[in-house]
């Protein structure tokens, strides 16, 4: 499997990889994450979980934390495990959920929490899209002071 994913990133512009093995399977997605290859999210394997970042930052388990947010608790708790990520210099992303609402809450948190990323599945379908169209209100309202990260998605 590992030469599969180091195949298809070679080949195609994939930048990041979500959950690559089953979330227990800690010594494959160490090594992984140890290849560089690509940006590596943890879902299953962290779910959103100040105990489970924090092993998997001291572990150097993955480099990024898909962050869903009924899934950690409350807002104080989402600041914080985007905190512990930040500085440990991951990557955020900021998930919707399966069976989400049109509540467009997360596109604000995304850009509030700068967290760079928002995953919000395949542009259709109101609840989806209404997270997109509330971006690109945010983006109107900030107009100039709006910046497309582009290349720096990471930074
Ligand atoms: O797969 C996921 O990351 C999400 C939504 O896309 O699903 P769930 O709500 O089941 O965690």
């Amino acid at each position: 499997m590992i030469e599969l994913y180091k195949e298809l990133c070679s080949e195609y512009p994939i930048v990041s990889i979500e959950d690559p093995f089953d979330k227990e399977d800690w010594e494959h997605i160490k090594y992984i994450s140890s290849l560089g290859i690509c940006q590596i999210v943890g879902d299953d394997l962290l779910m959103s979980n100040a105990k489970r970042i924090e092993k998997a930052i001291a572990e150097s388990a993955c480099n990024a934390l898909l962050l869903k947010v009924n899934q950690v608790g409350t807002v104080t708790e989402v600041i914080e495990v985007v905190r512990l990520a930040k500085e440990a210099h991951w990557g955020v992303v900021t998930s919707h959920r399966c069976g989400e609402t049109i509540d467009s809450f997360i596109a604000d948190l995304s850009v509030g929490l700068a967290s760079g990323v928002i995953k919000s599945g395949a542009p259709c379908r109101g609840e989806r899209l209404e997270k997109y169209n509330q971006l690109l209100r945010i983006e109107e309202e900030l107009g100039d002071h709006a910046v497309y990260a582009g290349e720096d998605w990471r930074q």
